[in-house]
């Protein structure tokens, strides 16, 4: 479980402040806050009073369904969604000087760098005031997810794994209309390639640790939403 070595305050003293002028002393002390002892799984809720980091990584191929899903789980328990794709979107369109590697690598449905997505999702963490997140679309690979858990000292309580049949991803993902690169033919059959070969064995090792809610994806959106409520109120204590 998260190592109860920080108070609330000094949590969000953590996450409040601004970029530090000595990044070593803070890590440290985000790290403090974020230690995990593997050794003894979270059996605490989201709703405890100390208010302890809660940390839901959403996974799924691409289409499955889990920006939808991540609206509405904000809606009924309040946490925070940061989605990896979002976040490297914005870092395109603010002109940043990795924007056009960010944007060529999403093109050809790839993986951006470890490094640079972890710094983004810290930053959004440490930004956002809350102490709940859902993590949407990270992490992608193996990579992602050991590079997450070197920088942030920590693990996700659980993951959610929307299990979607690839006609249906396909279909989904052409009909998006939200004016993506990737969202054309030719990408998303790349990204369906990549997301078996590496995101695959991401939620097979978060499954052989027995953190993974797996979701029959296929069904109205409220439908999928029912299975969706029942996980989150079992940690709502
Ligand atoms: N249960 C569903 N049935 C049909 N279409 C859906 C469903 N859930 C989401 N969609 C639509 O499918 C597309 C992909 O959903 P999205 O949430 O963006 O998926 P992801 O973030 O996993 O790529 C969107 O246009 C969305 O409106
Ligand atoms: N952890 C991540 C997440 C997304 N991405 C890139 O961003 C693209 C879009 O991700 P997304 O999560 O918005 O895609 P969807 O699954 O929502 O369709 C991916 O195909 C990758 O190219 C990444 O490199 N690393
Ligand atoms: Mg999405």
């Amino acid at each position: 479980m998260w190592r109860r070595v920080a108070s609330h305050s000094s949590l969000f003293s953590a996450f409040k402040s601004s970029v530090p002028k000595n990044q070593a002393a803070y890590r440290f002390k985000f790290l403090e806050v974020f230690s995990t002892e593997i050794e003894t799984p979270a059996k605490e809720g989201f709703s405890s009073r100390e208010r302890v980091p809660f940390i839901t990584f959403v996974l799924g191929g691409p289409g499955s369904g889990k920006g939808t899903q991540c609206a509405k789980i904000v809606e009924s328990f309040g946490f925070t969604h940061l989605s990896a794709g979002d976040l490297l979107r914005k870092e395109i369109s603010s002109n940043s000087d990795k924007g056009a590697m960010i944007l060529d690598t999403i093109k050809e449905g790839k993986i951006v760098p470890s490094e640079v997505t972890v710094n983004l999702i810290q930053r959004a963490i440490e930004s956002s005031g809350n102490y709940k997140f859902l993590i949407d679309g990270f992490p992608r690979s193996e990579e992602n997810r050991i590079a997450f858990e070197r920088i942030m000292g920590a693990e996700p309580n659980f993951v959610l794994f929307f299990d979607c049949p690839e006609d249906e991803m396909v279909k989904r993902v052409l009909s998006r209309n939200q004016g993506r690169v990737d969202d054309n033919i030719d990408t998303i059959k790349k990204r369906l390639k990549v997301f078996v070969a590496l995101n695959l064995p991401v939620i097979n090792y978060y499954s052989e640790k027995g953190k993974v809610h797996k979701i029959n994806a296929v069904g109205t959106e409220d439908e999928i939403f029912e299975q969706v409520l029942r996980i989150f109120s079992a940690y709502e204590s």
